[in-house]
Parts: structure tokens; C-alpha cells; sequence
């Protein structure tokens, strides 16, 4: 069971779909003992076959022993490449211009308390805590290896977002952080780019031969493991600093062997970790950060009760959380974590990403298929590659058939049920383009940095309020513009007041059914941005493709009084 799926769970053990049944095989020893890979799997880097481990040297797959020998005497007989200077970014000079403290610059003066306070605003951030750092406005603002400055530059990161711009400094002052921003904000590089400079700090300074891990990463999902996991490995590439990932439905042997051989980070997810810790000696006592992605999903019950034992086996880490919505109760528990925690939040936390625009439609609970048909057969509707995201394993299977069936679309489907294997060669395949659309259950929900998708499909809306602003928040990534169709029916009556209240303050239109519904009794569903609503429906919906929408007259707190706009001509979505 994952976070997002719709099986009642008690508390989260370790399924016996976790430890999958490749799980007891030894390390191949010889290259040719080793099986050819599939498509989609990782391949051993000197000669092409299955990459069932990875060299703990580099961070490249390897099959076997004898290819990782290859793989080091390869390595040995190269010259070091050169480091490239990293770029530095030259700020204008002006009333716009910002001197943040530069510790390779410790001359320049740098900004008054007031000035600080004003930046903040002007990049949407709140902070609060005692003596928290100030934001940077480049990454070699904060002493950041030469190598990471280089890599981020390669990965394209020329200035950090305004998340990073807080959360580095602060995290890197080692201040135990409880972090919200929107989703596709920048926030996983916010916690790996501290961490990535501490471990290969301490690794560069460190005389003993402690090999133990530095670091945890906990997410509530295996595909947001891999996820974090690969982005640390590409930010943290030639330096000293490896990655060892360690989710249920892979083989624990391989996991275990690459610990023993020395890492510095581990990402997982909290029951494959416990399971590991459990069956296996590993020495956390270095282990100084420890990172909750996810963070109000991984302090619900469920997980809260692992997560919490894979803290109280470390020895006060400086503890950072994250996620796009957080409320009271998480930052009640996270000052139980850790002592003098700083609250950084960025954006429109709490609340789906403003670039998504959320159209919202009734539709009866047996039209829905129908209903996805339609859309996904319009050439003006249908935006691919989308996700479409339902509430069951079940469902997930038999809607990717029927979309097939009824479109001729090729779509996989991604759920706890299926092997791992199956899980990254759909995602996979997804992410290349070879398939258009993904049904998916809330294990894609969270967190997935699925870049080029501008359109999610909630074919079932999700049970929260706050699984819905990140599914939503699946359509756009660094605030890139993306849509969410969105079906809502009586059945999910218990999201009703919660939903309208999101739809109003993004200025979103409104179903009529949704607005006249006595479950959203109280909600005040008028509008005083009513040109505004009414001009950004015209955009959504130009004649004849028309929902039965209401938009109330301003100042109008009588529902029944609705003005309703055009209900006459319903067309693909109706
Ligand atoms: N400084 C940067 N410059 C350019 N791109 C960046 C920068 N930081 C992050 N990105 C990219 O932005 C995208 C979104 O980042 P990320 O997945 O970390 O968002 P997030 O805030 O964790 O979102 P979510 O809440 O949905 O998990 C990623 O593709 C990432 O590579």
C-alpha cells in the first residue's frame, strides 16, 4: 500500500510485494552470468547488460564485479577533466539591485535589515524563527563546492528559485527547517544542495574511515525515491557523494551491499527502511540530516509511526521538512522534532499552483468514462501527455484499457499493485513520449516532477483537499502555464466546501450543482472579481464547448440566485 491509494491501511507494514522475489540474489561476479537488459532498464555502462548495481566508486550501473573492475581501471587511466570556474551571476546596479552577504566577497556591504524584509516580499517569502539567515541570490552566494556550482549551472540552474534562495542559507546555518511552497517550486534541489555540500564537506575533511551514511531522504513514495535520488546524483556527480536508494520492490541484497560499501545519502521510503534497518547493522550514528519530503503525508498515520522510529535511531540530526501544504497540526509535531525551527513558506502554500487553471465538471459518476472520451477524442481539448489520476488499483487497470479501447490512444497505468519493474518501464515510457497518457492512482500524486505534462485528468477527486492541490500541481512545474480538468459529482459531497473555496479564491469557474449544493452551505461563493471570472471562463471555454456554470452577481450571497451563464448549448464537456 502507497500514500494515495484507496485501501484502508491501519498503519503502513512492509507487504510482501515489498520484497519481491529477486530479492536473495547474490552480486553477479562474472559479466556473462548477468541477463540481458529489458527495455527501460538500467544498463551496465562498460558492456550493456542488465545494470543490477552501481559501482560505488561512480554513479554509473554496472552488471557485475568484473565490469565494475573494467569500469575502475578505466577511470584510474583517465586525467582529470578540468573544472570549469562556475559563471558568476552579475546583478545590475540600481534600485532593483541586491547585494546579499557573498562570503567570497566579504568586503562588499551588504543589505540592512529593512532591505532583507523588502526582498522577502517581493519574492512571496515569510519566515519565522530566531536569527534566520538571509536569502542568496545566486548559488555561489553560500560556499557551495566549485563542482556542485558547476553542476546545478550543467542542469540548467542558473538562479535559485525563491525557495532555494531562503532554505539554502538556512539550512546550511544547520537550522531545522518545516518548509511549504507551491508545488513545482524548486523545493527538492532546496534540501539536496545543503546536503550535497555537507557530505562532501565532511567526506573531504574526514580522517577516519567512518563510511556510514550522512544523510535520509524519506518520501512516501517509490517513484518520488527514485525521483529524488536521481536528481541528488545528478547534482552531486565528481564529488564525493553517493546515492543509495532503498524502496520495497527491489532487490534488499543489492541495497544492503551498496551501504556496506559506503554511501553518504540514502533515499527511502520509510517501511522498505525500517525493513532494511531491521534485518541489517547499518551505522546511522554520522547521520546528521535527516529530510521528510512530503512531510504531512509522512506524518499521517500510516507512516508517522516509522518515520518516527527511523528518527529516534538518530542522534538529533538537524531535521528539514517539506511540502506544499502543511497546516497547524504538522508544525505542532515538527516542533516536537527538532528545537528552534525556522518556518520558511513561499508562494501560495495551502492552495493549487496559480499557473494551473482547474475546470471543474459535473459529471454523474456512470457518464465519466464517457465523459473522458470525449475529451480525450478533442483535438482542442486534449492536451497530452497527460495524467489521469483515479481513486482505485483496480480502476487505474481497467480505465487505461477502456481509454484505449474507445480512443485508440496507447496508456499504461501505474499502481501498488504492480511489480517495480512494471512501475519504472510505464513511467518510463511515459516520461519518453512512447505512451500519451497515464492513469495513475495518488502514487504519481505527489511530488513527481513530470515535466512535460501541462494536463491532469482527476477522473475521481481525490479524498483531501490537499491530495488534490498536488495532483493538480502535476500540470505545471516552475510556473509554466497547465490545466486540470477536474469531474466532481454528489458522491465526493465531502470535499465540496473545501474544493469551492479553492476554486473561488483561483477566480475558477464554479459547476452550478457544486454552487447550489447544500453541502456547500455557508461558503460564500460569490465573487467580487466577477469580469475577471467571467473573462477567464470565455478563455477556457469559448462557444460551444460550455459547461453549466453559474457565476454569481457581485456581492450576491444568494446562492439561488445565481446568474447562469449559458447552460443552453452543452458541448464536448457539458
Ligand atoms: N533553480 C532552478 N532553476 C531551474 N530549474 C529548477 C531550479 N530548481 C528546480 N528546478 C526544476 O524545477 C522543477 C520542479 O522542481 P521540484 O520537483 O523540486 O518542485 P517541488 O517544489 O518539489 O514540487 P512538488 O511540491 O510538486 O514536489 C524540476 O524540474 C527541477 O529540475
Amino acid at each position: 500500500m502507497e500514500q494515495g491509494e484507496n485501501q484502508s491501511a491501519g498503519s503502513f507494514v512492509v507487504s510482501s510485494s515489498d520484497n519481491n522475489e529477486l530479492e536473495d540474489l547474490p552480486v553477479k561476479e562474472r559479466c556473462f552470468e548477468q541477463r540481458e537488459a529489458l527495455p527501460g532498464e538500467p544498463r551496465c555502462v562498460v558492456c550493456g547488460r542488465y545494470g543490477e548495481y552501481i559501482c560505488d566508486q561512480t554513479d554509473d550501473d554496472i552488471c557485475s564485479v568484473e565490469c565494475k573492475t573494467i569500469l575502475l581501471a578505466r577511470i584510474a587511466a583517465k586525467t582529470k577533466p578540468a573544472v570549469k570556474a562556475a559563471k558568476r551571476v552579475n546583478l545590475p546596479l540600481g534600485d532593483e539591485s541586491f547585494c546579499i552577504k557573498d562570503i567570497n566577497f566579504p568586503n562588499i556591504p551588504t543589505l540592512a535589515d529593512s532591505r532583507i524584509s523588502s526582498l522577502r516580499t517581493k519574492l512571496d517569502i515569510c519566515v519565522k524563527g530566531d536569527a534566520v539567515p538571509d536569502p542568496i541570490m545566486c548559488f555561489s552566494a553560500c560556499g557551495l563546492p566549485e563542482k556542485l556550482v558547476h553542476n546545478l549551472e550543467t542542469a540548467g540552474y542558473c538562479m535559485p528559485t525563491p525557495v532555494q534562495m531562503q532554505v539554502i542559507p538556512a539550512s546550511m546555518s544547520n537550522r531545522s527547517l518545516l518548509v511549504s511552497a507551491d508545488t513545482g517550486s524548486g523545493k527538492t534541489a532546496s534540501f539536496l544542495i545543503p546536503i550535497i555540500a555537507h557530505c562532501s564537506q565532511v567526506r573531504s575533511q574526514e580522517s577516519t574511515s567512518n563510511q556510514g551514511p550522512l544523510a535520509i531522504v524519506l518520501a512516501p513514495t517509490r517513484e518520488l525515491c527514485l525521483q529524488v535520488e536521481e536528481q541528488a546524483k545528478v547534482l552531486g556527480k565528481g564529488l564525493p557523494f553517493k546515492t543509495a536508494l532503498v524502496v520495497g520492490g527491489d532487490p534488499l541484497p543489492q541495497q544492503i551491499y551498496r551501504i556496506e560499501n559506503g554511501i553518504e545519502l540514502i533515499v527511502g521510503t520509510p517501511g522498505r527502511l525500517i525493513d532494511l534497518l531491521m534485518k541489517h547493522n547499518v551505522d546511522l550514528t554520522y547521520v546528521s540530516v535527516f529530510v521528510l519530503d512530503e512531510v504531512d503525508c509522512l506524518l499521517e498515520r500510516g507512516f508517522r509511526d516509522q518515520a518516527m522510529q527511523i528518527f529516534q535511531s538518530l542522534s538529533q540530526p538537524q531535521v528539514m521538512m517539506f511540502s506544499a501544504t502543511l497546516h497547524s497540526e504538522v508544525e505542532k509535531m515538527s516542533n516536537s522534532l527538532a528545537k528552534n525551527v525556522i518556518s520558511i513558506s513561499c508562494g501560495n502554500p495551502n492552495r493549487p499552483t496559480k499557473s494551473v487553471k482547474q475546470v471543474v465538471i459535473w459529471v454523474e459518476s456512470k457518464k465519466k468514462k464517457q465523459k473522458i472520451f470525449e475529451i480525450m477524442k478533442s483535438k482542442q481539448h486534449f492536451k497530452p501527455p497527460a495524467v489521469v489520476f483515479v481513486s482505485s488499483r483496480v480502476g487505474a487497470d481497467l480505465l487505461s484499457e477502456a481509454i484505449t479501447v474507445a480512443t485508440g490512444l496507447e496508456v499504461v497505468s501505474i499502481h501498488g499493485e504492480k511489480t517495480m519493474k512494471e512501475r519504472r518501464e510505464n513511467l518510463r515510457r511515459f516520461l519518453t513520449g512512447e505512451v500519451s497518457v497515464v492513469v495513475s492512482t495518488g502514487v504519481l500524486g505527489r511530488g513527481m516532477d513530470l515535466l512535460k505534462v501541462r494536463q491532469v485528468i482527476l477522473f475521481d477527486i481525490p479524498n483531501s483537499i490537499d491530495e488534490y492541490i498536488h495532483q493538480v500541481g502535476r500540470a505545471s512545474r516552475m510556473g509554466e502555464e497547465g490545466m486540470a480538468v477536474v469531474f466532481v459529482n454528489e458522491e465526493d459531497r465531502r470535499i465540496f466546501k473545501e474544493l469551492v473555496q479553492v476554486l473561488k479564491t483561483a477566480g475558477a469557474p464554479i459547476p452550478r450543482e457544486l454552487a447550489n449544493s447544500r453541502y456547500t452551505a455557508g461558503v460564500y461563493v460569490g465573487s467580487e472579481r466577477k469580469r475577471k471570472l467571467s473573462s477567464s471562463y470565455r478563455n477556457i471555454l469559448s462557444p460551444p464547448e460550455l459547461f453549466h456554470l453559474v457565476i454569481l452577481a457581485k456581492g450576491d450571497s444568494n446562492r439561488n440566485s445565481a446568474v447562469l451563464l449559458k447552460t443552453e448549448s452543452i458541448g464536448d464537456f457539458g
